[in-house]
């Protein structure tokens, strides 16, 4: 894509994504990675609560997702907020993660607004792994309206970096970390990312 930050750029040598033999099937729904995430988390009342699932190619390291646009993500009256836009688009790159196994933040997020979103709207997101070089996954993601074959609304290209499971444990506030450590639940869901709480 023209016009990106050269860091959005995967260097020359760097390596085709590889969906990891153990990643969810294609079509799977991936459910939240943290039931109080503000993208995924089905106990976050302020959240999103975007729905991923696997993509359909097997062969490629790829995403769909939906969210709804609701009267609390306004920014202007009746449209939706950018940086709800772009949390969407976040959520939706980091939900990517699932396929590769591996645990990744955004370090680099480059969006592009191209049509104002209703409240009401369904956004239909696809994001992909585009190149991985070391630690580094670089990915992009579209958000369609009126349909998945709709027009384009938003996009983005992204820079995720790969972490451990220490960057939360040392990073997190300690309730959390320490709720999320009791929580069998959560310990499963960390383990779909190869980590070892
Ligand atoms: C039991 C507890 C369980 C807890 C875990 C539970 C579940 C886990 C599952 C999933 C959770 C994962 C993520 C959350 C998922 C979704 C939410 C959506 C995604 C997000 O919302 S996530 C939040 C926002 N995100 C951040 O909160 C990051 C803050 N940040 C940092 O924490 C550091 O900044 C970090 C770690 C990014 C890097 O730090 P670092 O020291 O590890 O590495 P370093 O700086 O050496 O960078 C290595 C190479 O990346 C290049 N690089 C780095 N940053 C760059 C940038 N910004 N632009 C261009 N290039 C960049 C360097 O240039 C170098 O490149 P090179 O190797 O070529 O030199």
């Amino acid at each position: 894509m023209s016009g990106r930050t050269p860091s959005l750029t995967p260097p020359d040598d760097a390596a085709r994504p590889v969906r990891h033999p153990e990643a969810p099937a294609p079509g799977e729904l991936l459910g939240a990675h943290y039931e109080h995430c503000f993208g995924c988390g089905h106990g976050q009342p302020h959240g999103l609560h975007l729905e991923a699932r696997a993509g359909d190619d097997p062969d490629a390291v790829a995403i769909t997702a939906e969210f709804t646009v609701k009267p609390e993500h306004q920014g202007a009256p009746g449209l939706a907020h950018g940086g709800v836009l772009a949390t969407a688009l976040d959520e939706t790159l980091g939900s990517l993660n699932w396929l590769l196994r591996v645990i990744a933040v955004t370090g680099r997020l480059e969006t592009d607004f191209v049509r104002p979103v209703p409240v009401g709207t369904v956004l239909h997101l696809d994001a992909e792994v585009t190149a991985v070089a070391g630690r580094k996954i670089y990915s992009t993601a579209t958000g369609r309206i009126g349909g998945p074959d709709g027009p384009v609304a938003v996009r983005a290209d992204a820079l995720f970096i790969e972490v451990k499971v220490d960057h939360f444990i040392e990073n997190g506030r300690p309730e959390e970390i320490k709720a999320a450590m009791d929580d069998p639940d959560q310990v499963r869901r960390a383990r779909a990312f190869e980590v070892n709480p």
